[in-house]
């Protein structure tokens, strides 16, 4: 299987509570190398911009407001098959819905609070990625 990219962001709750340390430890045991990785915070407008998708659901404005009230971790992972793989790492947006052993039935709190991001294919990876780290080199 190809070796390939994904896009994920570890969100304020996750951050603020201290569990970046433990999260991006589970990343690098389930086997994706690190590409990039900054701590971030996003404006409201940045938050609706990269949610746009989400811009007629009623979520919508609690999520902007929740994903720019606190710091936050992107970060470009890479592995084989790491968009799938990843997203069976955090696990189901519910958390009580969530396997365990995944991220979110670890640390997440609720639906938006859900404690990490994981794009969704191949094509809104590298969307994603440019968003927060276009311009910058990556090895
Ligand atoms: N019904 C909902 N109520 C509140 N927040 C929601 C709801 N559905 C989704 N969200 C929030 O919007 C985010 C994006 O929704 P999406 O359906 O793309 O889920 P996801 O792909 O599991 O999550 P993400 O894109 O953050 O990895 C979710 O992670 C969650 O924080």
């Amino acid at each position: 299987m190809a070796t390939n990219r994904t896009f994920t962001m570890i969100k304020p709750d996750a951050v603020a509570d201290g569990n970046s340390g433990a999260i991006i430890k589970m990343i690098e045991e389930a086997g994706f190398r690190i590409v990039a990785m900054k701590k971030a915070l996003l404006t409201q407008t940045r938050a609706g911009e990269f949610y746009a998708v989400h811009a007629e659901r009623p979520f919508y404005a609690d999520l902007c407001e929740y994903m720019s009230s606190g710091a936050i971790v992107p970060m470009i992972l890479e592995k084989e098959n790491a968009v799938a793989d990843f997203r069976k790492l955090i696990g189901a947006t519910d958390p009580t819905k969530a396997d365990e052993g995944t991220i979110r039935k670890l640390f997440a709190k609720s639906m938006s609070a859900n404690a990490i991001h994981g794009s969704d294919s191949d094509e809104n990876a590298a969307i994603e990625s440019s968003f927060f780290f276009a311009g910058l080199e990556q090895f």
